[in-house]
């Protein structure tokens, strides 16, 4: 089944949004932007979301060792990581159990200890790609950018990626919107991945 990542969290009142919707991961930005957290916000965050949904923390060439406090806290389990990564630093990250999602502008620049890669030129801006694309790759796929209500059963037909992830388009006004999350996560859950049909 594809799953559903709702990103850009802010506040406790997203989170109870969350936790009735039932996403399964969200996404806690601690790159330079209008969604950015620090720590004691996404802790805040992190400790009145359901146990089951998983945090992903989004980061824009940020240190290794900046990353590992919040994985150790349990503020996040999952990385998706913008700028120059190594193997090494993967493998840092994989000591403390954090999985590393990669974003990619091509195939060729994939690190073989990734454990899941995207595309993303969006980066929370809706910005809608030419074609919805993910990398041919054996990994897990995450696919991203521009998705919304309207769009998102023909992207997953399209690409059938193992994730979809979606900030702008769960959003109105800058908020995050019930109905829209609602609905996302509902057509993204409902869809039948084995004949490719809704
Ligand atoms: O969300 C941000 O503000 C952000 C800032 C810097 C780097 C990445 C960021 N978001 C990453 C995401 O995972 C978004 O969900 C993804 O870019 C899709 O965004 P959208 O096109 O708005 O759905």
């Amino acid at each position: 089944m594809t799953k559903i990542k709702i990103c850009g969290l802010q506040t406790l009142a997203d989170v109870k949004k969350c936790n009735a919707i039932e996403p399964d991961l969200v996404g806690f930005v601690f790159a330079k932007s209008p969604r950015q957290l620090n720590f004691r916000m996404a802790q805040a965050l992190r400790n009145q979301l359901k146990s089951e949904i998983i945090s992903v923390g989004v980061f824009v060439n940020t240190p290794i060792g900046k990353i590992q406090s919040l994985v150790q806290a349990d503020i996040i389990s999952q990385v998706q990581y913008y700028g120059k990564l190594t193997n090494e630093k993967i493998n840092d990250l994989h000591q403390f159990d954090a999985r590393v999602i990669q974003v990619v502008s091509n195939e060729s620049e994939i690190k073989q200890a990734a454990d899941a890669v995207m595309f993303d030129k969006s980066r929370g801006r809706g910005l809608i790609p030419d074609h919805f694309n993910v990398p041919q790759t054996t990994k897990s796929t995450y696919l991203s950018g521009g998705i919304t209500t309207k769009n998102v059963v023909k992207a997953i037909q399209e690409t059938h990626p193992d994730v979809v992830d979606v900030s702008s388009g769960s959003e109105t006004n800058g908020e995050k919107d019930f109905t829209k999350m609602q609905r996302l996560t509902n057509l993204v859950h409902k869809f039948k991945e084995k004949n490719n049909e809704y």
